[in-house]
């Protein structure tokens, strides 16, 4: 009988064209609510796919989903090659080990300074690094995420909001993940603090060479940084496309979404903004 490649061999066999993340036929019930019914959806490697929808359409439910917490009730789920969902433990533990995930509400944890947030996944990962290393490799994500150096020993609440995100960031970076999760990351900031973060993104996910799922309300951000654009609706995907055509659907909730006044003004102020560079 032929052996079941690893997570790892799977991964490297891949073809370099081969969607990092594979959604078929998705499937979702909270009791008589159905959230998502025949979904399907690819994700590319090196693209920041921006997932957008009403309120309630399932964009955090589909995150779950995809990154192993919600077991969806029909349909597959491919990350990097393996199954989020396997019975095998390697399984999961590669998907552990190759996402980062920066949660709506950052979910650092309040009694732990940021640079032991960063070490939550390294140690749980890699207990046998010294700590002395650990922390080095801390910083190092800290100030990846811009933040100061001197953030490392704050508690969670001695930052301000953009600084709370970027500390989440740089926890989600902590095991250098290829594939990186983004829910609302720019929700509650100012829009300067908005763009910065907005660039950071685009910077680390060019540096790094990240693949980014990023759900968002944010139409600056969607207009700024995401090369394509998937939307939820009647609980699919109803088009994932770059966002120039998105916003010429002929659908009553994308219409409203791009078209409004809000949509409008994203989209004058990323042409002006291409203008000057
Ligand atoms: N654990 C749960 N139990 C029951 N219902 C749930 C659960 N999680 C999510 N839901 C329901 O699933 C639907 C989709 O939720 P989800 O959080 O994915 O929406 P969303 O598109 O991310 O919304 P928003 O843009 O407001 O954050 C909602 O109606 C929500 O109430």
């Amino acid at each position: 009988m032929d052996r079941k490649p690893s997570p790892a061999e799977a991964c490297e066999a891949a073809p370099d064209d081969a969607p990092v993340i594979r959604v078929r036929g998705l499937r979702t019930q909270f009791g008589s609510q159905v959230v998502h019914d025949g979904l399907d959806l690819d994700v590319r490697r090196g693209e920041i796919l921006g997932v957008v929808g009403g309120s309630g359409s399932g964009k955090s439910v589909l995150m779950r989903s995809i990154i192993g917490l919600r077991r969806p009730d029909a349909g597959t789920i491919e990350v990097l090659g393996v199954d989020p969902h396997s019975d095998d433990a390697d399984d999961q533990l590669h998907v552990e080990r190759n996402t980062g995930v920066l949660f709506q509400d950052g979910a650092l944890f309040s009694s732990l300074s940021v640079g032991e947030n960063v070490q939550v996944p390294l140690k749980e990962h890699y207990a046998e690094l010294p700590p002395s290393l650990r922390y080095e490799l801390a910083l190092l994500k800290v100030k990846l995420s811009g933040l100061p150096a001197d953030a490392i020993d704050k508690l969670p609440s001695q930052l301000s909001g953009g600084m709370r995100k970027r500390a989440g960031l740089a926890r989600a970076l902590a095991m250098d993940p290829p594939l990186l999760f983004l829910d609302e990351p720019t929700a509650g900031l100012d829009p300067i603090g908005a763009a910065a973060f907005d660039d950071l993104t685009r910077t680390l996910q060019q540096a790094l060479g990240l693949t980014v799922f990023l759900i968002t309300h944010d139409l600056d951000t969607l207009y700024a940084i995401c090369d394509r654009v998937a939307v939820l609706a009647e609980r699919k995907v109803i088009a994932v496309a770059p966002i120039a055509e998105i916003e010429r659907l002929d659908h009553p909730w994308v219409q409203d979404y791009f078209n409004g006044p809000r949509g409008r003004a994203a989209r004058e102020a990323a042409e002006r903004s291409s203008g000057d560079s």
